[in-house]
């Protein structure tokens, strides 16, 4: 991974009405940037990070939708940035806090997606791109994405928004304050060390599973082992092993942070109304749904689909529900090839001189 550091060491304001006294974001960019670039900026979900290549391995990549390589047709430049609050070398909970020398941990002040996306929009200019030919994103990414293009209507050509919402539900939001409460009740949370609170951080990725797939799934993949059994089942060793796993990688206090990020989006804030919010994007849009996403359902999509003035909507199926955007590579870059198509055929048409009938 090619991992890049951008810091930027001026008062940077929250939304909050807090300041983060300067922060560093880690990214990779794919390609070269030049003037014939199509600059295209993947936006991570939850607890992604900046390798994009390596989390949508079969949308990034040499003879991936989005190719980066000198022979490619697109010659794409592809940047993906850790946002602010996550642990992926960008600036969060466990980075030192320069007022103490200590790390911020519980006091970490609130970010929003408007703040990652101002902090994104920074590191943008760092890098000289004047405009993006397509921005993406999953979950929480299509989240920033969708922000972004509403803050700088101008910026963003392409917007592609995946299994992502105008607004957190109460669905959502119900669903993270009961992973916040598994996290306080580990008697280690109130901790300074990095590692407080991870067993209700388990707990916490075990319930957001649920959310992120669904009873299909796991009918599919953990079934019965036979009649006879009355314990050990194979969903239970999932869970437990789920929890297990982000624990290898990820820490209470970001997952804290980054849940109440998500119970915060809600592009209608300080703007009138949502309709109002979305109306602003001139971007042309592809939403993408997923049939049996239980935590962003297809309804939230067509929302976003039906206040944007320039967008078409998509579905897909996938067994893995929420998740699905993370892995059903092959409809997700069908769709898109198929409306990247679309779109191009339009433009040439509108400016195609107008064909003579004399
Ligand atoms: C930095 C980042 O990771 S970005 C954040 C998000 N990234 C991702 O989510 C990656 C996307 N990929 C995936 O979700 C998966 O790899 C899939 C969907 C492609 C495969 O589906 P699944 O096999 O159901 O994957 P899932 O991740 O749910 O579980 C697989 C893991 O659970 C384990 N597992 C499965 N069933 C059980 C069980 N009953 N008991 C214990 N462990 C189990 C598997 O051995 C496997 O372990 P491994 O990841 O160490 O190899
Ligand atoms: N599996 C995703 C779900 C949230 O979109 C993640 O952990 O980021």
């Amino acid at each position: 991974m090619n991992l890049q550091y951008f810091d930027y060491k001026y008062s940077f304001p929250l939304e909050s009405g807090e300041n983060l006294a300067g922060f560093r974001l880690a990214y990779t960019t794919y390609g070269t940037l030049n003037e014939q670039s199509r600059v295209v900026w993947i936006c991570h979900a939850l607890t992604g990070n900046a390798d994009v290549g390596d989390w949508w391995g079969g949308m990034v990549g040499p003879g991936k939708y989005f190719d980066s390589g000198a022979d490619s047709p697109e010659q794409n430049f592809i940047v993906c940035a850790n946002v602010i609050g996550s642990c992926y070398g960008s600036t969060g909970p466990l980075s030192v806090n320069p007022a103490t020398g200590e790390p911020f941990y519980h006091d970490f002040p609130a970010v929003t997606i408007r703040d990652m996306v101002a902090a994104l929009d920074l590191l943008r200019q760092e890098l000289g791109i004047e405009s993006i030919h397509t921005c993406i994103g999953g979950s929480v990414g299509g989240e920033q994405a969708v922000e972004w293009a509403i803050l700088q209507p101008d910026l963003i050509q392409h917007l592609i928004v995946i299994a992502a919402s105008a607004v957190a539900s109460p669905w959502c939001i119900a669903f993270n304050e009961a992973q916040r409460m598994a996290i306080e009740a580990d008697p280690t949370w109130r901790n300074k060390s990095d590692d407080a609170g991870v067993a209700g951080m388990k707990a916490a990725r075990a319930m957001a599973m649920i959310s992120y797939r669904n009873y299909d799934t796991y009918g599919f993949t953990q079934a019965l082992d036979n009649n006879e059994q009355t314990n050990d089942f194979k969903a239970a060793g999932y869970q437990r092993y789920q929890g297990e796993k982000l624990a290898e990688r990820f820490n209470a206090f970001t997952y804290w942070v980054l849940s109440k990020v998500m119970d915060s989006h809600n592009v209608g804030r300080n703007r009138g109304s949502i309709p109002n919010a979305l109306g602003r994007i001139k971007a042309r849009t592809l939403v993408v749904g997923i049939r049996s996403d239980l935590l962003f359902p297809p309804t939230e999509q067509q929302f976003l689909a039906r206040h944007i003035s320039d967008a078409a909507y998509e579905e897909i199926d996938s067994l893995y529900g929420h998740d699905g955007f993370l892995i059903e590579f092959r409809p997700l870059a069908g769709i898109i090839r198929k409306w990247m198509a679309s779109r191009a055929t339009e433009q040439a048409t509108k400016t195609e001189p107008a064909s003579s009938n004399r």
